[in-house]
Formats: C-alpha cells, structure tokens, sequence
C-alpha cells in the first residue's frame, strides 16, 4: 500500500492576511466533574489566530486538549491548564485562549414545611480565557424565583377595604361574622398580580480564587430573593409559599438592589453584572432591571 500524505490545508498561507479574534468549535459534546458529580456539558474551545498569514488553526488539538476534563473535578487551576495546551499547541499563532462549558447543575432542594424534598436544575455557564498571560473565569448562573407585584398587593387591599365598608356598612360588627367574611371569597375580592421571574448572575472570579462558587452563588441569590421556586409541594408548603410572597412584595428594581447587595459580599467576587426579569402576568412584556458593580482595586 502506498503511503500518502495527507493534505494539510491549515498549514498553507492565508489568501488574505488578516488576524482573527476567536477561531474553534462550539457545542462539543463533553462529560465533566463538577463538585465530584459527572454532568453532561457541552464546550466551546477557541484561540485568537494572530498570525493573520497563517490559513487555519489546529482543531483537533484544542479538540484533544479538552480531554483533561473529563478526569478532574472543574477548579480555576485545570481552566486554566486547558488554555495554556491551547496556546502551546498554538505556538506563533494564537496568544489568547477562551473556553466556555454549559451545563445544567441540579441542586435537591428542600420543601418550605413538609419533609419533602426534590431536584431544581440551574443553566450554568462556566467562561475561562488566558489573554498576555492574563487568566479570568467567569460564571454565569440563571436563578428562577417568585415576585409579587407590590402596587398590585396595595390596589387589591384597598379593594378588599371597599368590600369591607359595603358588606359592614350597616351592621353591627360581630367578630364571628368578620372571621366568616375573611374565609369566604369577598375577603379576598381582588389578588395581586405574582410572576415567574428569573435572575441573570455574571460573576467575574476573584483571582487565585480557588474554586467555582457555583452552589455558593446560587445558595446567596436564592436567600437574598427570599421566594426561589419550589420543587415538591404539597398544600401546607403552598400555604408556606403564599405567605412568603406576602412577606415580600418587590418590584424587579428591589430584586436586583438585593442581589446587588448579596453579590458584593462574596469574598470570591471581583465584578458582577445581574439582569433580573420579572414576566409580568400583569401585560405581555417583561420588568427588567439590571445592576453591575467591581471591588474596589486595593
Ligand atoms: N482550521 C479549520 N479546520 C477545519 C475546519 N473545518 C473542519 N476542519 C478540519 O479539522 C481537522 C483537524 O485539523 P488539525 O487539527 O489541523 O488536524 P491535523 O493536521 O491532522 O492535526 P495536526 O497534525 O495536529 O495539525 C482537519 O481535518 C480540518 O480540515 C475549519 O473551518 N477550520
């Protein structure tokens, strides 16, 4: 059999020279550890291509590089690793190395009263790049929660007021017959408007940060909105849930300053920009309101 050469068609020179920022693959298939557990994720793998004269880059050693993945538990250090076989097997054409993973992280979560407990599962994205030397990871994580409409929860009490005076106007009042009224559907004659909403957390790391502060970040968020969705309820934990939502009417602009203010006190985070998105059940469009902010440089 003939020994034939393979044609490289990466290695031939540029038509047109001309450096490019971000040249790989994106939505590769890949296995990873994160927190010991094995996740399904999929990467994009890229390097800026320098050397404008240079045709095309090595896919199949960033392809390769990735590998080192699927074996170690995911920490800034082995992000890091991955980038600088990026660049090594890139050596005078790429001086920078960018890798995103996705994923899914399923946290079990328990229910507000009874002994229940199930699984929520937050999209996860986890962005490293080395540019001159410079190493930086990011994390972005989408938190789902409940808002109830504040102006919504005031208009409807005042409601409920009116209903009072109309129903007691000309009686005498009887604690009896307030209790009976309180249980019976003109106590509650309007509701206010509450919504799925959702928090978009893009965390910039510390750096020497350690580790992804992943279950971390979303254990602060979930705090500081107070009302996260639930997974397994039964009544007494619905019951639990409209009481909690009643403790804590918010409009997007009171999420965002509490998250805000939640983020800042992470020792892991250097910089942050949240978008909060409240789907108002109230009209079509959504409330939307973001907030960023960067520790002070020492
Ligand atoms: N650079 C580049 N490669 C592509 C593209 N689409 C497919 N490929 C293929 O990706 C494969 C892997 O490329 P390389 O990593 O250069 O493969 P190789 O030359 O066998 O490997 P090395 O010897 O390490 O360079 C090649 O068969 C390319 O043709 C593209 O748009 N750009």
């Amino acid at each position: 059999m003939n020994a034939l050469t393979l044609p490289d068609i990466a290695a031939q020179a540029s038509r047109q020279a001309l450096p490019l920022d971000w040249v790989g693959m994106c939505g590769i298939a890949l296995p990873i550890l994160l927190d010991g557990k094995r996740l399904s994720a999929t990467a994009d793998a890229g390097v800026s291509l320098d050397d404008g004269e240079a045709r095309g880059i090595h896919m199949s050693r960033l392809y390769l590089a990735l590998e080192m993945l699927e074996q170690h538990d995911l920490q800034p250090a082995l992000l890091r690793q991955v980038l600088q076989r990026f660049l090594d097997s890139h050596e005078g054409l790429s001086h920078s190395a960018y890798l995103r993973i996705h994923t899914d992280l399923l946290l079990k979560r328990p229910a507000l009263v009874s002994p229940l407990a199930g699984w929520k599962s937050y999209p996860v994205s986890i962005e490293a790049r080395l540019e001159k030397q410079m190493f930086h990871v990011e994390l972005k994580v989408d938190v789902t929660y409940s808002s109830t409409c504040p102006c919504s929860a005031a208009l409807a009490r005042q409601l409920i007021q009116q209903q009072f005076i109309n129903d007691f106007a000309t009686t005498t009042l009887q604690h009896e017959d307030v209790l009976a009224w309180l249980g019976s559907a003109k106590g509650i004659v309007a509701t206010p408007h509450s919504q799925r909403s959702s928090a978009q957390l893009r965390v910039h790391l510390q750096p020497g940060q350690p580790t992804l502060p992943l279950t971390d970040l979303i254990g602060r968020a979930e705090a500081a909105l107070g009302t996260a969705v639930q997974t397994a309820v039964k009544r007494a934990d619905e019951q639990a849930f409209a009481l909690a939502n009643g403790q804590n009417l918010m409009f997007c602009e009171d999420a965002a300053r509490r998250l805000n203010l939640a983020l800042q006190r992470s020792d892991a985070v250097q910089a942050f920009h949240l978008k909060v998105i409240h789907a108002e059940s109230l009209h079509a469009h959504d409330a939307v309101a973001e907030s960023r902010w960067a520790r002070a440089i020492a």
